[in-house]
């Protein structure tokens, strides 16, 4: 009886799907039909960005639409289209898939809408730059972990090490130092979980699980339905309870000072002058504080740790643009007689061939997907390029499209520094379409903080060390290495590093992997 009523329902459920009323006048579909409930979720295959791409060449339109599950989803493949769009207010809002909605109840900042997220952002921005972010007493702190990776790299003589773990441990202490005002060393195991535990969400998450389309599908005891479901919800909770009781213990030391010290010191400021005020629709409660300093510290670690560990494949697909980098930095500092160990920011300006070799690791790295925080949503019905946009549609702007766009960077697939130097190799340009933070009011908060992170950690690493993958050499090539998660992420590898100040090696000769 029960499989009879179960198999009408579905029945039931096809029929309306495929006779209910679609929106008129949508941008183009993709070749692939939409299925009954999954959409084209299906057809999305491993990297959803690169399906997306091929559609808009096949369908020639650089605006389409397709179905995520149920939901209608408008992938903007150009520049041009993601300005337009996330320029415009009514595109402020952010996709709520199931998953992140459950977890963040659209609270904090990046799952936040309308008049907290307006509050909230602005806040953070306010905050992050009173402590630092984009200045240079910043550098003194991201040094510091730097010279930390730096002593357990060399202490490993050589010896082939994932090197993920430590980058990501290093930038989440940069965060804590401004959220909490502490830093964790890498003994401390209990931090060290949590970063473990950030680094597999981003992992596990993703767009087109299952569970988006049937939220339902959480309580079903089998775990290939379930997906991932269950160890994501444990790790936001455990992330969640860790910041909440680092917030608990900053509660009970604060000071009473006139200065804040640190993001949460400068939060309960504001919470108790709306208190006193009597304010009774403030924001600044502790779901909001612990909501905020999770996106600050999930949105800060795994995206620049990945660039990174990008940045590691490229120099070593790329040994002759390591060595110009290399040079360049040798050159500048006999030249410019500098006595620090450490490269700094006032030094960014006289390393043009590093800059723009960052910003092409940051452009084939491509590592903001479709996926996590970079869905918008639309407020209001409206039209684009002279289609409608259903309210509450989700805009997927396809940074990758963006930046294999042959029209804006020629011979897109070369790994080539000089398309972002001038004509004579003296300064940066930047392309408008270069957009890895994304534009407009919802475009990364974290921008300046990464900026920075980036250039200190790949100009240090590339003076002091040559590096090359002594057993992977063969696995490791830019074009297939990688999974797409709520990152697009080169899969683990194994790492050496060897000293170009050691006696015992030819400093300037990069090793040739087994
Ligand atoms: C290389 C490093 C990074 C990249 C490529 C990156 C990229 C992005 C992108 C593409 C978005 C979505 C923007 C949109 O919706 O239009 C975003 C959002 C966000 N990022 Fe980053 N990010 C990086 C580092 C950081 C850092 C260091 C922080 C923390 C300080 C951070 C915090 C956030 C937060 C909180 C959001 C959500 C903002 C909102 O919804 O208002 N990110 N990021």
């Amino acid at each position: 009886m029960f499989t009879v009523i179960l198999f009408a329902t579905v029945i039931a459920a096809v029929i309306y799907l495929f006779f209910k009323e679609k929106p008129k006048n949508l941008p183009p579909g993709p070749p692939t039909a939409a299925l009954p409930f999954f959409g084209h979720l299906l057809s999305l295959g491993k990297h959803p960005q690169e399906t997306l791409s091929k559609w808009c060449s096949q369908t020639q339109s650089d605006i389409i639409h397709c179905y995520f599950g149920q939901k209608l989803v408008i992938v903007l493949n150009n520049y041009s289209l993601i300005k337009e769009a996330f320029l415009d207010d009514n595109y402020s809002a952010r996709a709520q898939p199931f998953i992140f909605e459950e977890h963040f109840h659209g609270k904090g900042l990046t799952y936040a809408d309308g008049e907290r997220w307006s509050i909230h952002r602005k806040f953070a921005m306010a905050t992050l730059k009173k402590f630092g972010m984009g200045k240079v007493f910043l550098q003194e702190t991201i040094l510091g972990e730097i010279q930390d990776i730096f002593a357990i790299i060399d202490k490993q003589k050589q010896k082939a090490i994932n090197i993920k773990g430590l980058l990501t441990h290093g930038l989440s202490n940069i965060i804590c130092g401004f959220a909490f005002g502490e830093r964790f060393s890498h003994d401390y195991v209990e931090f060290q979980d949590v970063v473990n535990l950030i680094e597999e969400c981003f992992t596990l998450g993703s767009h087109d699980s299952w569970i988006t389309i049937f939220p339902l599908l959480r309580f079903v005891p089998i775990q290939s339905m379930r997906g991932n479901y269950k160890q994501f919800s444990k790790n936001f909770k455990k992330i969640f309870n860790f910041a909440k009781k680092l917030v608990e213990n900053h509660k009970q030391n604060l000071d009473g000072g006139e200065e804040s010290r640190d993001y949460i010191d400068e939060f309960l400021r504001q919470a108790s002058i709306d208190k006193k005020a009597n304010k009774l629709d403030s924001t600044f409660d502790m779901d909001q504080l612990v909501t905020s300093i999770t996106n600050l510290f999930i949105g800060g670690t795994e995206t620049t740790s990945t660039t990174l560990r990008w940045a590691f494949i490229f120099m070593i697909e790329n040994p002759d643009i390591l060595q110009k980098c290399q040079s360049e930095i040798d050159e500048y500092i006999e030249s410019a007689n500098i006595s620090t160990e450490m490269i700094q920011m006032t030094d960014k300006p006289f390393l043009p061939y590093l800059q723009a070799t960052i910003l092409e690791i940051q452009r084939c790295a491509n590592i903001a997907t479709l996926g996590g925080s970079t869905m918008h949503r639309n407020l209001q019905a409206t039209t684009l390029a002279g289609y409608n946009i259903p309210k509450d549609t989700y805009i997927a702007a396809n940074f990758y499209s963006v930046h294999v766009d042959g029209r804006s960077f020629p011979d897109p697939d070369k790994f080539d520094p000089t398309r972002f130097l001038s004509e004579d190799f003296k300064s940066v340009q930047r392309h408008p379409a270069y957009i890895p933070f994304s534009i407009g009011k919802k475009s990364c908060p974290g921008e300046a903080l990464a900026n920075m992170e980036l250039f200190l950690f790949i100009s240090n690493f590339i003076r002091r060390y040559n590096f090359y993958v002594p057993n992977q050499k063969s696995q490791i090539n830019s074009k297939s290495f990688y999974t797409t998660s709520l990152t697009r992420a080169p899969y683990d590898y194994q790492i050496s590093f060897i000293n170009r100040n050691d006696n015992n090696n030819n400093n300037n000769k990069i090793p040739v992997a087994a």
